[in-house]
């Protein structure tokens, strides 16, 4: 693995740079055909900050937050992430876009929750049970019953996905991706499957755990109007960034004009 001692604070202010994005490209190669999906992308992202990644379908919102999860590498360009040596405490960066397979799977498991549109979830495990499948794996877990404690399901413990609701599968699988306790959530169109009051439930569980927990987060969604109950919103368009608008209040989620 690429570790570098790095300087996280960012100069230009005193937040702290968790992702460092250099002008990063990716080119899907379709038979003959060239799909240029991100054509020269900077990007950084900063510490406990919740980002919303808005653009029309086809505009490199995934493509972006798949390279930022290591799921996917760019073709050309830097991706850098910084975080502190768990063992340590020391500062290290991680150079994601050179990082090998092995390497991006350790970071994957280490320090990413990935939220799905579709939950995922395994459907003969309790929603218990389902949260357990990654704590029993992961370095220093919360409990189950606290990760869905977070997201409002403490009374719902013993629930299989069938006697759940579209939204109440997705908070399990939200605290599925907290339970690990990553340093980084990355959430790809989480309400794009359920209704305005029920993905309501879905925002609110995500900002309460970027507010209780700090944890970095950054959520695709087509729906400019959850973009006012984050700090930045990222518009892209064609592979480029556009605009990056910092919300100098925040709107909570029950009140968000759909
Ligand atoms: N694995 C792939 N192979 C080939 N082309 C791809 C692949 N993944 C994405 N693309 C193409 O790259 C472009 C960007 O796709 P991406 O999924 O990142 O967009 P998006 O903004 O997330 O769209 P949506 O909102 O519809 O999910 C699109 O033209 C898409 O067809």
């Amino acid at each position: 693995m690429k570790l570098m001692q790095s300087n996280t604070p960012d100069s230009s202010s005193d937040k702290t740079v968790v992702f460092e994005v250099e002008n990063i490209t990716k080119i899907y190669q379709m038979g003959e055909v060239e799909v240029h999906a991100l054509r020269g992308i900077n990007l950084k992202l900063y510490q406990g900050e919740l980002s919303v990644l808005l653009g029309a379908s086809g505009s490199g919102k995934s493509t972006l937050l798949n390279i930022l999860g290591g799921l996917d590498t760019p073709t050309a360009g830097k991706v850098l992430y910084h975080n502190n040596n768990p063992q340590t405490q020391e500062p290290q960066t991680i150079d994601l876009s050179s990082a090998s397979e092995h390497e991006l799977t350790e970071y994957r498991r280490f320090n990413v929750g990935f939220v799905f549109q579709f939950y995922n979830l395994i459907p003969s495990l309790t929603a218990r049970e389902n949260v357990a499948v990654v704590t029993e794996i992961a370095k220093a877990p919360m409990t189950p019953e606290e990760a869905l404690q977070i997201v409002g399901l403490g009374e719902r413990l013993n629930h299989f996905p069938a006697q759940l609701s579209g939204g109440e599968q997705q908070r399990v699988a939200i605290a599925r991706a907290i339970a690990k306790n990553p340093d980084v959530l990355l959430c790809d169109e989480p309400t794009g499957a359920l209704d305005s009051q029920t993905g309501i439930k879905v925002l609110e569980a995500l900002q309460r755990v970027n507010q209780e927990l700090g944890t970095t987060t950054a959520v695709i969604t087509h729906n400019a109007g959850i973009a006012q109950m984050a700090n930045r919103v990222i518009s892209l368009s064609d592979g480029l960034i556009t605009n990056i608008h910092t919300n100098e209040t925040l709107i909570s989620p029950k009140d968000l004009s759909w």
